[in-house]
C-alpha cells in the first residue's frame, strides 16, 4: 500500500473568535491506496476532502489517526513523506507572470537538478503535457486547461511515486476535462499512484480504479466504481406518479423490489433485472388504479449509491 491511513480525524479550532465552534472536519477516516492505483474522494463541498488529502500530503496536521504514506510514517517521518510525494491543490502553483518553461526549470532547480537536467526535466514534462506549443507565453495568457496541466506537471518534477490531485478538473469545460483525465490515466499507466478528491459524479466513475465516498467527515462507502453501483441494485426505474406515497407501498411489496426511495417527487425502485421487472411494476400500479406520468429505465449511478447511504443526492449536496 501506498497509502494506509487508519482512524484519520481533524478538528479545527477558531482562533481568536470567541464562542466560535470547533469544526469537525474530518472523523475517523480510513484510507488505502495500492501502488500503480487511482483513488477518488468523492463527496460534496464540505465533506472533508481537501482537509483529508492535505493531511495525507503533510501540509495540515491530523488532530487523531496515523498514516504510512509513500513508505513512511505520516506523524514521524514528514519530511520523508514529502520528498516522495506530489501535491497539486485547488489553487495551483504556478507564477501566472513566468512562462510555463521557466516556472518548470525553477522548480527542478529548487528540486536540486543541475541547469542540465532541469532543462531536459522540463522539455520531458512540457511534451508529456502537451505544452511545447504554448511553453513561452506568460502562463497567465494560457487557457485554464493549460494552466492546469503546468501545475501537474509541477508536482511531477521530482518524479514522486505519489501525486495528490484536489479536485483537479474544477472549473474546465467537458474536453478539457476529459483530456486531463486521459493524461492521469496515463500517469497510473507509467507507475504513479494517484489520490485525488472530486464532487464530480463522472470524473469519480470514469477516472478512478477505487473510491472512498465520504460525507460530513465520515466514509460512507469505500470500493471500485462497479463494486459500489453493484450493492445498490443493477438498474432503477424512476417513475412520476400523482399518490407518490401510494405507489411506493405497492411497488415496495412487490417480490423483485430491492428498495423503492422517493427524491423529489420522483420514485426510484432498485431491482436487479430492470427489463423483465417493468411490465410487472406498471401493471401493479395500473392495477391499484395509479395513472404513470412518466418512467425511465437505468443502470443506477453513483449519484443512487450516495444517495442510498446518506439519504440525499450529491446532486442537491454539492
Ligand atoms: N482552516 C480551517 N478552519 C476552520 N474550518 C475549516 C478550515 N478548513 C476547512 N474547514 C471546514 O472543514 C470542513 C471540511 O472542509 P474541506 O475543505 O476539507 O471539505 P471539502 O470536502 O474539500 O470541500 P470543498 O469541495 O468545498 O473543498 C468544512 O466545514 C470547512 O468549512
Amino acid at each position: 500500500m501506498i497509502i494506509d491511513a487508519r482512524g484519520l480525524r481533524k478538528t479545527y479550532r477558531p482562533r481568536g473568535r470567541r464562542g466560535a465552534a470547533p469544526v469537525e472536519a474530518v472523523r475517523g477516516v480510513d484510507l488505502q491506496v495500492a501502488a500503480g492505483e487511482i483513488v477518488g474522494v468523492l463527496g460534496p463541498n464540505g465533506a472533508g476532502k481537501t482537509t483529508t488529502i492535505r493531511m495525507l500530503a503533510t501540509l495540515v496536521a491530523p488532530t487523531g489517526g496515523t498514516a504510512t504514506v509513500a513508505g513512511h510514517d505520516l506523524l514521524t517521518s514528514p519530511e520523508q513523506v514529502r520528498r516522495r510525494i506530489g501535491y497539486v491543490g485547488q489553487a495551483g502553483g504556478v507564477d501566472e507572470n513566468n512562462t510555463a518553461r521557466a516556472n518548470l526549470r525553477l522548480a527542478a532547480r529548487v528540486d536540486g537538478l543541475t541547469a542540465a537536467e532541469a532543462a531536459a526535466r522540463t522539455e520531458e514534462l512540457l511534451a508529456a503535457f502537451d505544452l511545447t506549443g504554448p511553453a513561452d507565453r506568460p502562463a497567465r495568457t494560457l487557457s485554464g486547461g493549460q494552466k492546469r496541466r503546468v501545475a501537474i506537471a509541477l508536482g511531477l518534477v521530482h518524479r514522486p511515486p505519489l501525486l495528490f490531485l484536489d479536485e483537479p478538473t474544477t472549473g474546465l469545460d467537458p474536453q478539457n476535462r476529459a483530456n486531463l483525465w486521459e493524461q492521469i490515466k496515463t500517469l497510473r499507466d507509467g507507475g504513479t499512484s494517484v489520490l485525488l478528491s472530486t464532487h464530480y459524479l463522472d470524473e469519480a466513475d470514469a477516472l478512478c480504479d477505487r473510491l472512498v465516498i465520504v460525507d460530513h467527515g465520515v466514509v460512507v462507502a469505500a470500493g471500485t466504481p462497479a463494486e459500489l453501483k453493484r450493492e445498490v441494485a443493477g438498474d432503477v426505474v424512476s417513475l412520476r406518479v400523482p399518490g407518490t406515497d401510494e405507489a411506493a407501498r405497492v411497488l415496495d411489496g412487490l417480490p423483485y423490489t430491492r428498495e423503492v426511495r422517493a427524491d423529489r417527487g420522483l420514485l426510484r425502485v432498485y431491482l436487479d433485472d430492470g427489463e423483465r421487472a417493468l411490465p410487472h411494476l406498471l401493471a401493479a400500479l395500473a392495477g391499484q388504479g395509479l395513472a404513470l406520468e412518466s418512467v425511465a429505465l437505468d443502470r443506477a449511478t453513483l449519484d443512487d449509491v450516495f444517495l442510498h447511504k446518506t439519504g440525499r443526492s450529491l446532486r442537491d449536496a454539492a
